[in-house]
């Protein structure tokens, strides 16, 4: 994950390291990435419609999850991409961001019912919707070679205040989720058992948490290298292992 700055670095090297990719990749991306987009557009059309018609956001997890869970699940063929080198992107960061927002989905939000009107749910899951509008359409675009600037201005600088706000939807939500994971003792495994092995989700979770502090910096600071690649020009070279 770990990129650093190299004082003699020039474009060319950075261009070297660029490897193009074919037609059937370009064409499965711009598939996927269009798919994205438009998941997520249809999930923030269900949520708007959902508050102008009930004028609250409870009940709002139950009716869109559906779309969200496809959704966000479907976002594991990133790792796939990033795999096979059709996207020039870490494994390692993606692999903590969409771990971390399956993990939000699955074993947060879809099995917790009761923490599912919660207002740091709906709050992650705007924040996710806007982030992932833009990220989509911007991929989109740029495959396109018809990038408007301002997707490209929001999608380097929106994560300035959407990334902070997603991931304290997300702390915010495990924390509502833990007293009820800690008095029904869900995913957890006692001792004695047949495995002789014990589990205590509550705990977990609270190492889950914890686990924000060192890992959430490393993908915020690698967005604002992003950012300053794509919107000023600046080279970074990625150190080999
Ligand atoms: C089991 C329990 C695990 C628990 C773990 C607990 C710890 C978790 C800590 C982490 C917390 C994360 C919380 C998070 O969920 C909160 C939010 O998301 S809040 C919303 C704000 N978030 C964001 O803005 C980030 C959104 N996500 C991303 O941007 C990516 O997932 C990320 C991997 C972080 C960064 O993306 P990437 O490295 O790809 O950067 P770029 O977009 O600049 O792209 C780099 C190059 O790759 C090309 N690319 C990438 N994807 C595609 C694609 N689909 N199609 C086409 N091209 C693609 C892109 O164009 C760039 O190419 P080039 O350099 O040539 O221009």
């Amino acid at each position: 994950m770990a990129s650093s700055e190299d004082e003699g670095s020039v474009e060319e090297k950075e261009n070297s390291r660029k490897k193009p990719i074919g037609p059937v990749a370009t064409a499965w991306l711009t598939f996927y990435n269009i798919a994205m987009t438009a998941g997520w557009l249809v999930l923030a059309i269900a949520m708007c419609r959902f508050y102008m018609v009930t004028g609250t956001h409870k009940g709002l997890y139950k009716t869109i999850q559906k779309t969200l869970k496809f959704f966000q699940t479907f976002a594991l063929l990133e790792l796939v991409h990033c795999a096979l080198g059709i996207v020039r992107t870490s494994v390692l960061v993606t692999g903590v961001q969409v771990s971390s927002r399956i993990f939000m989905v699955w074993f947060i939000a879809n099995s917790i019912k009761q923490i599912q009107n919660e207002e740091s749910v709906l709050l992650f899951l705007v924040v996710w919707t806007v982030t992932e509008i833009t990220r989509y359409s911007y991929y989109t675009f740029n495959l396109l070679n018809h990038l408007p600037y301002f997707i490209k201005w929001a999608r380097y600088n929106l994560f300035i205040v959407l990334y902070p706000l997603g991931v304290a939807g997300e702390l915010l939500t495990i924390y509502a989720a833990l007293p009820y994971v800690r008095k029904t003792g869900m995913y957890s495994l006692r001792l004695p058992n047949k495995y002789n092995v014990s589990f205590d989700y509550y705990y977990f979770l609270i190492a889950v948490m914890c686990f924000y502090v060192p890992l959430f910096p490393q993908l915020y600071f690698h967005m604002l290298r992003q950012r300053r690649k794509v919107l000023y020009g600046e080279v970074f070279v990625e150190k080999d292992d």
